[in-house]
C-alpha cells in the first residue's frame, strides 16, 4: 500500500515502498512472499543468475557462445505485472573500469544483455550498481550508448550518500569522499541525459545537512534504506523525502537483531516497513493551497505580458482567488458604484481631469518590474499630486543560484537556444537553493530624479557555503518583494515572503551550461535591465568561477512589449 494513502495526502504525494531481494528464478513466489497486501509495493531484483560471466560460458565446436538460461522465463508474470512490480537489479558484479580486461569486457556485455533482457520485460526502472570509484568514464559511456536507444525506462544510478571532510582527501586515493561529485562526473559525461536518475543508499552516518540540500535538485528517484541503519525498539531513523521510491536494502539484514515480538509477523521486514510508513504519516499533509499548486511544480511557464496583451477572463478569475494579496491591498468595495469611474485605455497616455492623492497599481510579475510595472508608473505619476503616494512605493526583484536539474533538462529538450534564453514562471518544487538570495534591481514610485532611466546592471556575489560541497547551478530563481506603503510589505522572496499567496510563482532563468561551483568559492554573476523603443529584457551570464555566454544579447531571445 503506497505510504501516502492517508487522508488529506493527494496521490502525487504517496510514496511506494519496494524491497531489494536475492536472484530467484521463481518470479512469482518473489512477488507472492514480498507483495501479498499489506507488504511491499514492488520488488528490486536481479534479474540474471549471479554466478553468469560471459567468458566461463563454454564455447560450442563452432566457437560461439549457447544462450544459457541465466534468467527466469518472461512468461512467469504478465507484462503487467512485470512493469509495476518489478524494478530490475543490475548485477552488483559488474566494474567496467576495472584494471583486469576480462572483467570489464564480462562487465560491458553482463550490462547490456540485462538491460535488453528488462526492457523487453517492459521493466519501469532498473537499478545500476554503484561506480567502484570516481574514474568511471568506461561505464558512464556503456550507460550513455544505451540510453540513446532506451525506450521509457529510467536508470536508476546507486549513489552512497557519502561526504567526508575536505581534510580527510586523499590525493591519490580513488576513494569516494563526495558521493556527488561521482553523480556529477557520470551525469555530466551522459549529456544530463532525462532518463538517468538517482537511488540514494542511506547509510548510518549522514553527511552535513547543507551538503544533503544539494541531492533537493537532483533527480532522486528513490532512496535505499539498509535494515542496519535501524536501531531496532529505539528511536530510528529519519527518512528524507524522494521523489517517487523508497526502496530499504534488505541484503545485510541480521534476524538475530530483529527482537522476539516480531518474530510472529508474516515478513521478516514487515515492522521496518511500519516504522517508514509510521514516520511518513506523521510528516503534515499538504496544506490546502499547495494541494492546489500541486500541478504546477516544476511546470515551466511564459510570463504574462499584461501591457502588451489583453488578459483573459479565466485569469483574473484566478487573481481573485487570491485572498491574501487582496487583504493586503485592500480597498473596501461596498457603496462605490456611484463614485468609481472606470477609464479603460492606456495609464501612460491618459489625461486625468485633476491631479490624484493616491496612484494604487498591482503591475507586478514575478521578479517585480517584469510586466513593466516601471514604465506603467513613470507614464501615470503625471496625474498624482507632487506630495501624492504610489501604492506600491517601491519594489525590488531578487535572485539565487539553484540547482535544478528537472528543470534544464526541460529547456533542453526543446533543442535551441531561445529556450534557454528565456525566463519562466515555475512553482519551484524540485531544486536547491545554493545561497541566499540577493536583490537586483529596485524601483521606487513616483520618482522625480533628472536623470531617471528604468535600465539597471547589477554585479552579484554568491558565497557557497564552506561545508556544502560541490554543486552544479543550472540557473537562478528569481523574486520580488514590494513596499506598498511605509512598512506594509508583499512579495515571493522565500525568507520574507508573504504567506499563503499563489498570486505569483517564481521566475528561472537558465543556464545554457550549467556551472560546477566548489565549495567555499564565489559565484559572480551579471544582470542587466535594457530597453529600447518597443520592448523591454533582461541579459544575464556568469563570470566567475568560469565565465558563461551572455544570454539573450539585444533581446534576441525574450522581450516584453512595451
Ligand atoms: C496583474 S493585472 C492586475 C489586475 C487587478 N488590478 C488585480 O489586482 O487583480 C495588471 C492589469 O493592469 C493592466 N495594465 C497593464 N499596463 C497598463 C497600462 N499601461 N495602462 C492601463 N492598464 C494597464 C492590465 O491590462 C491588467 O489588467
Amino acid at each position: 500500500m503506497p505510504l501516502g494513502d492517508k487522508q488529506g495526502w493527494e496521490k502525487s504525494e504517496s510514496r511506494y515502498c519496494g524491497v531489494e531481494t536475492e536472484f530467484n528464478d521463481d518470479m512469482p513466489s518473489v512477488l507472492t512472499s514480498n507483495l501479498s497486501p499489506g507488504f511491499f509495493d514492488f520488488v528490486v531484483a536481479p534479474l540474471m543468475n549471479p554466478t553468469y560471466r560471459p567468458s566461463l560460458v563454454a564455447k560450442d565446436a563452432s566457437g560461439s557462445s549457447p544462450v544459457l538460461p541465466f534468467a527466469s522465463s518472461d512468461l512467469v508474470l504478465s507484462p503487467s505485472q512485470w512493469s509495476t512490480h518489478v524494478v530490475g537489479k543490475i548485477s552488483c558484479w559488474i566494474d567496467l573500469d576495472a584494471e583486469d580486461e576480462t572483467l570489464r569486457v564480462d562487465s560491458e556485455t553482463t550490462l547490456k544483455q540485462e538491460i535488453a533482457w528488462a526492457s523487453h520485460l517492459s521493466l519501469q526502472a532498473c537499478l545500476l550498481p554503484s561506480p567502484k570509484s570516481t574514474s568511471c568514464a568506461n561505464y558512464a559511456r556503456c550507460v550513455n550508448q544505451i540510453l540513446q536507444g532506451l525506450h521509457n525506462m529510467q536508470l536508476w544510478l546507486r549513489i552512497p550518500l557519502v561526504k567526508t571532510d575536505e581534510d580527510a582527501v586523499d590525493e591519490n586515493s580513488k576513494k569516494i569522499v563526495d558521493s556527488w561529485e561521482v553523480w556529477n562526473s557520470f551525469r555530466l559525461l551522459c549529456e544530463h541525459h532525462s532518463q538517468l536518475s538517482i537511488a540514494l543508499d542511506i547509510m548510518s552516518s549522514l553527511p552535513s545537512i547543507t551538503s544533503l540540500g544539494r541531492w533537493f535538485g537532483e533527480p532522486v528517484r528513490a532512496a535505499m534504506i539498509s535494515t542496519d541503519v535501524v536501531i531496532c525498539g529505539k528511536s530510528l531513523l529519519s527518512v528524507p523525502k524522494t521523489e517517487s521510491g523508497l526502496a530499504p536494502n534488505t541484503s545485510n539484514v541480521d534476524n538475530q537483531s530483529v527482537p522476539s515480538s516480531f518474530n510472529h509477523l508474516s515478513h521478516p521486514l514487515k515492522s521496518y516497513l511500519n516504522y517508514i510508513g509510521f514516520l511518513f504519516q506523521k510528516m503534515d499533509p499538504v496544506p490546502e493551497q499547495e494541494l492546489f499548486e500541486l500541478g504546477y511544480r516544476d511546470f515551466l511557464q511564459s510570463p504574462l505580458q499584461p501591457l502588451m496583451d489583453n488578459l483573459e477572463a479565466q485569469t483574473y478569475e484566478t487573481f481573485e482567488k487570491d485572498s491574501m494579496k487582496y487583504i493586503q491591498s485592500l480597498v473596501k468595495l461596498e457603496g462605490w458604484e456611484d463614485i468609481v469611474t472606470i477609464i479603460s485605455c492606456d495609464m501612460r497616455h491618459w489625461n486625468a481631469p485633476e491631479e490624484a492623492d493616491i496612484l494604487v497599481s498591482e503591475l507586478l510579475g514575478s521578479f517585480g518590474d517584469n510586466e513593466l510595472s516601471p514604465e506603467c508608473l513613470d507614464g501615470a505619476q503625471r496625474f498624482l499630486k507632487r506630495d501624492g503616494i504610489s501604492i506600491p512605493s517601491s519594489y525590488t526583484s531578487f535572485i539565487q543560484p539553484v540547482t535544478a536539474s528537472k528543470l534544464y533538462n526541460d529547456v533542453k529538450s526543446h533543442k535551441d537556444l531561445v529556450h534557454f534564453e528565456t525566463a519562466y514562471v515555475v512553482k519551484l518544487h524540485n531544486i536547491a537553493r545554493l545561497a541566499p538570495s540577493q536583490p537586483v534591481f529596485t524601483f521606487n514610485h513616483p520618482d522625480y530624479s533628472a536623470k531617471k532611466s528604468n535600465e539597471r546592471y547589477k554585479k552579484l556575489c554568491f558565497k557557497m557555503p564552506s561545508d556544502a560541497g560541490s554543486a552544479l547551478v543550472h540557473g537562478f530563481a528569481g523574486y520580488f518583494d514590494a513596499t506598498l506603503y511605509k512598512d506594509v510589505h508583499l512579495g515571493i522572496e522565500p525568507s520574507t515572503a508573504t504567506p499563503n499567496m499563489f498570486s505569483w510563482f517564481s521566475i528561472f532563468f537558465p543556464l545554457r551550461t550549467p556551472v560546477c561551483i566548489q565549495s567555499g568559492s564565489d559565484l559572480e554573476v551579471n544582470f542587466w535591465r535594457s530597453s529600447d523603443s518597443s520592448k523591454v529584457w533582461y541579459e544575464w551570464c556568469v563570470t566567475s568561477p568560469c565565465a558563461s555566454a551572455i544570454h539573450n544579447s539585444n533581446g534576441r531571445s525574450y522581450w516584453v512589449g512595451l
